[in-house]
């Protein structure tokens, strides 16, 4: 080994005794059980029913609670604890209310803080103690470990140590702190790792909260769906993604994500729309029915949805122009109108517009943008990629997030991988050069990569590439025949509105199907699993999320609002720990306030996709992977420096 690298190595570990300890530490580590990790996916804005889902580790919180508790307590205070546990703040102070003196109060400080720390110290015991301590609120790490390892065997004389501490604490005035970060580090503690395999934004109300608790998140990794995709090409300079982004939260009522959320200015797309458009049945948004609107602002929203979506399908024409290899020349649908008559001719068929609007189309030219519009989308691609938030999310995004990952053996990505109908991978060509399978993904990614890196550039092929990604036939996040969306404007006869799939989709059942892919990504067919987002599985008609004999999981369940009665579940999550799989189908989520009030969870029916023959250990992941490296590097100091 590079002898240099041993003496920098040195440094850190500047005594025998410091080295001996990193690889006893590191060799126990390897020995301990896999930590649990924690699948969610297609979060869709949704991001009330997501920090449920984290607070409460996907059922396994209360899991744990009743692990230790459900012989001595009733139901009611389980569940009144299990809240405790996912929103300290807010159910501290409802309880405050229910006492009437100081007394009664310190009481029931005393007793719960005794139950948080017993629930700690279980929930910990695969964890070794300097992991447990970062997981601690730092201003109470010396208490907490005070009272966690207490051992009442030898040393009886220490109890009333132990409740002075507690007293201490209670009057002091630190009891609502303590509570709150002990919650905190359950929480933490239950899920070790959480992967989110894709679509964290659109549809819904507060992607940017998702991104923001992410961000604050202990471990996480991200499979970007092409939703995410969208949001990342505008910022990377895609004009086409950027109308397409502002059209769907348009469509969804959503526009101050655009506006207050990433502060960039709607007013001169409101202006263009003020002057041509006018209310228009088929771009009204959509409004949940808990939401109220004024006419006046739904008006708006209908004008500026046109405005945006017109300049999209404009924005569309010289892309799929250029990028012959895109093979999408039958999406030049404004070419194909008659606008004259009002119809449109599709594959062979005509068929009438309805509600048409079409006050910027120039018949001659029908792709050409308007001096306005381009000026349009020069300004909101200004305003996108100065701003702040906007960046720092993407950042993160580009960080944490990938196209496809490899996990503990299992493969993780949102959509597909395209197929043809005798299974094979589908190739595409780009730049001369034909890709399949892993190397498309892995090509995908480069470019999408390069583009993010060069904002500067809007209309290179990396630029387009992201589009791609978004709609076309071969991207392995979208992986349908085409996006219908013009028709679902436009067209009444509901046939020309089906995305036809990939074949992916359906042979995803067979299990052959399954380990052929595994192979592709090297991982072992025995062993490894597909996991899936993009898709809402339809129980409701029966469709299970378990496929190919367990190789393949769908975890897109709808935690979108606007999905659920199509699913008629609210989302599903997969927990991977030493034990095996399991897959838990989350009910609809209604509110915090609801949780508060009723303790109502909206778990949930657990199935287990896998169980592992023997406790899975660290020394068996891909952390456990890395851990050897270490052990091996540090061999090699111990001999080099320690043992001449
Ligand atoms: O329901 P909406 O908002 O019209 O969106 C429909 C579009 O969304 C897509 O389903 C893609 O979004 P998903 O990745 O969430 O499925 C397209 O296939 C389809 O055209
Ligand atoms: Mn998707």
């Amino acid at each position: 080994m590079n002898t240099k690298f041993l003496d920098l190595l040195a440094q850190k570990y500047d005594s025998e005794e410091k080295v001996v300890t990193e690889i006893i530490n590191l060799e126990a580590i390897l020995n301990l059980p896999k930590g649990t990790e924690h699948f969610v996916s297609d979060l869709h804005g949704e991001y009330q029913a997501f920090q449920h889902v984290l607070r409460n580790g996907s059922g396994k919180v209360r899991e744990k609670i009743e692990d230790i508790y459900k012989k001595v307590l009733t139901e009611k205070e389980i569940k009144e604890f299990a809240t405790l546990v996912y929103y300290p703040e807010e159910k501290i102070k409802l309880i405050k209310n229910e006492f009437d003196n100081e007394e009664e109060l310190h009481q029931w400080y005393t007793v719960i803080i005794e139950r948080m720390i017993k629930l700690i110290s279980y929930a910990s015991s695969k964890y070794t103690r300097s992991k447990l301590r970062k997981a601690l609120p730092s201003q109470f790490v010396y208490i907490i470990e005070e009272l966690l390892y207490k051992t009442d065997e030898f040393t009886n004389f220490k109890e009333p140590y132990y409740s002075k501490i507690v007293q201490q604490i209670i009057s002091l005035g630190q009891a609502d702190k303590l509570i709150i970060g002990l919650a905190y580090t359950t929480q933490r503690l239950v899920v070790d790792h959480l992967h989110v395999v894709g679509d964290i934004y659109d549809r819904g109300p507060e992607p940017d909260k998702i991104m923001e608790a992410l961000i604050n998140y202990h471990s996480v990794d991200i499979q970007w769906g092409n939703h995410d995709v969208l949001w990342i090409g505008a910022f990377a300079g895609s004009k086409v993604c950027l109308a397409n982004i502002i059209r769907i939260c348009a469509r969804y009522n959503n526009l101050d994500i655009i506006e207050d959320v990433y502060g960039i200015n709607l007013r001169p797309l409101l202006n263009l729309a003020e002057k041509y458009y006018k209310d228009n049945p088929s771009f009204r948004p959509k409004i949940q029915p808990d939401e109220t609107i004024s006419d006046e602002e739904k008006l708006q929203i209908t004008k500026i949805h046109q405005a945006i979506a017109m300049i999209q399908f404009k924005l569309e024409s010289p892309i799929i122009k250029r990028r012959p290899n895109f093979n999408m020349s039958e999406r030049l649908l404004l070419e194909k109108i008659d606008y004259e008559k009002n119809e449109i001719t599709i594959q062979g068929k005509t068929y009438e517009i309805e509600n048409p609007c079409f006050a910027t189309i120039n018949p001659e030219k029908p792709d050409q943008l308007l001096t306005e519009e381009e000026e349009v989308m020069d300004k909101l691609l200004f305003s996108v990629q100065h701003s702040e938030k906007l960046a720092r999310h993407m950042n993160f995004l580009m960080k944490k997030g990938s196209l496809y990952l490899k996990y503990n053996g299992n493969l993780l990505l949102h959509g597909c991988i395209p197929l043809d109908e005798d299974g094979n991978m589908e190739k595409m060509v780009i730049e001369d050069k034909a890709y399949a399978g892993r190397e498309l993904l892995d090509v995908f990614e480069q470019y999408l990569r390069y583009s993010f890196a060069h904002p500067e550039k809007t209309d290179d092929l990396a630029t387009d590439m992201v589009w791609y990604l978004w709609t076309g036939e071969y991207s392995s996040l979208f992986g349908k025949r085409a996006m219908t969306t013009f028709e679902r404007y436009f067209i009444k006869d509901k046939a020309t509105h089906k995305e036809i799939k990939n074949p992916y989709y359906y042979l995803r059942e067979k299990e052959e199907t399954c380990r052929q892919i595994l192979e592709e990504f090297d991982l072992d067919p025995d062993q490894g699993h597909i996991i899936n987002g993009h898709t809402p599985v339809k129980e409701i008609n029966g469709e299970n999320p378990i496929k190919a004999n367990g190789k393949l999981i769908v975890i897109d369940g709808g935690f979108s609002k606007a999905y659920q009665s199509t699913t008629g579940i609210a989302g599903y999550t997969l927990l991977y720990n030493s034990f095996g799989m399991q897959l838990v189908a989350h009910k609809h989520f209604n509110s915090k306030e609801d949780v508060l009030q009723n303790g109502t969870d909206v778990l949930s029916v657990k199935r287990l996709v896998d169980k592992e023959l023997e406790r899975k250990k660290v020394l068996e992941t891909n952390v456990g992977e890395e851990l050897l490296k270490e052990i091996s590097i540090l061999n090699s100091l111990m001999e080099y420096r320690y043992m001449k």
